[in-house]
């Protein structure tokens, strides 16, 4: 059964100019993964600054389970929180080896651990991350892969309740941010970790999450899971900002997954929605071919998928799927 863990009621955090967090409200369960995806400057780290007690609150009270760490009588200071962060610039001391950044959260205030213990929490946190064989190594010594993952065994060692991370995979190339989103989905879900992971790239937010909380200029604009995101956005921002969505001011938007693009030779003038258009560019994308194509009428240009590239400048049809065109 979903317990909610984090609970905040009526948070908000503002700042001059209108911006920063207005009053939110926002439950998220033990154990769930949970994305904050929004533009830039849309608040998204002041809410989870708010949660980590790194920003303090105008108004609201925030809870983990039973405890509220934040209230009009309450501010638990960040340490007390059982919680740990991993943000963009990872922040590794660059004096210390890898065991010893790993080790260092056990040396402090609120997580003390004696000594004697410690060596075999940090040799486990490693071997979680696959870190080990470095233990001996400066964070200069290491690939950004390799520092991540220092930074996530770090974040661990003190065996927090929920896990903040701030664009902690932004600095990484491509490939490497898909194979540690997957490690990191998998590691949370073994230890149970309730994650909160702050993204402005929506791929990541639908590929790693539970459930996204979508946010534009400080509230929160819609919060579900990555399917009923994608498939039933709110409000016209989401359906944009999560994927591409083909507007026109006479039809309905569609996804460019949803149309199939035929040719002159290749029409059967039986679809009972489609619009006429003119290839601007196609650009390979692995296994098909993106189209860029002018649709007269529409403010931006409509995107398509194609199996065979079709030249600029051609006249195409945009097909509706059937569920679109009554
Ligand atoms: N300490 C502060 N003083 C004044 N304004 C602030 C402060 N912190 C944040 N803001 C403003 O609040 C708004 C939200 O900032 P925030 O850092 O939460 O956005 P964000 O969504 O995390 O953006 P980004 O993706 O660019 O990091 C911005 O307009 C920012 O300028």
């Amino acid at each position: 059964m979903d317990s909610p863990h984090v609970i905040l009621r009526g948070v908000k955090r503002e700042f001059a100019d209108n911006t920063g967090l207005h009053e939110t409200d926002l439950s998220i369960n033990r154990g769930e993964f949970v994305s904050i995806l929004g533009p830039s400057g849309c608040g998204k780290s002041t809410l989870l600054r708010c949660i980590a007690g790194l920003e303090t609150p105008d108004a609201g009270t925030i809870s983990f389970g039973e405890m509220e760490v934040f209230g009009p009588r309450t501010n638990v200071a960040v340490n007390k929180r059982r919680l740990s962060m991993v943000f963009q610039d990872l922040a590794l001391w660059p004096h210390m080896t890898v065991e010893k950044n790993i080790e260092f959260p056990l040396t402090t205030p609120g997580n003390k651990v004696a000594a004697g213990q410690r060596a075999e929490k940090v040799r486990a946190c490693m071997d979680m991350v696959g870190i080990a064989s470095k233990a001996k190594a400066r964070p200069n010594q290491l690939s950004g892969g390799q520092q991540q993952r220092v930074a996530i065994a770090r974040a661990l060692v003190s065996n927090p309740d929920v896990l903040l991370m701030d664009e902690p995979l932004s600095a990484l190339d491509a490939a490497l941010r898909v194979q540690i989103r997957a490690e990191l989905t998998q590691l949370a879900q073994e230890l149970g970790l309730t994650v909160i992971y702050v993204t402005h790239d929506q791929a990541e937010a639908l590929a790693m999450s539970d459930r996204v909380v979508v946010m534009t200029q400080g509230h929160i604009e819609q919060f579900a899971d990555p399917v009923t995101l994608y498939e039933q956005p709110a409000t016209d921002f989401i359906a944009g900002f999560v994927g591409t969505m083909n507007r026109h001011p006479q039809l309905p938007s569609v996804r460019p997954e949803n149309l199939t693009v035929t040719t002159a030779e290749e029409d059967t003038g039986a679809s009972p929605r489609r619009v006429e258009a003119q290839v601007l560019g196609a650009h390979y994308i692995g296994g098909r071919y993106e189209l860029r194509c002018n649709v007269p009428g529409a403010e931006e240009p409509w995107v398509a998928y194609s199996p065979r590239r079709i030249a600029r400048g051609e006249t195409v049809h945009l097909n509706y799927p059937s569920s679109l065109s009554a």
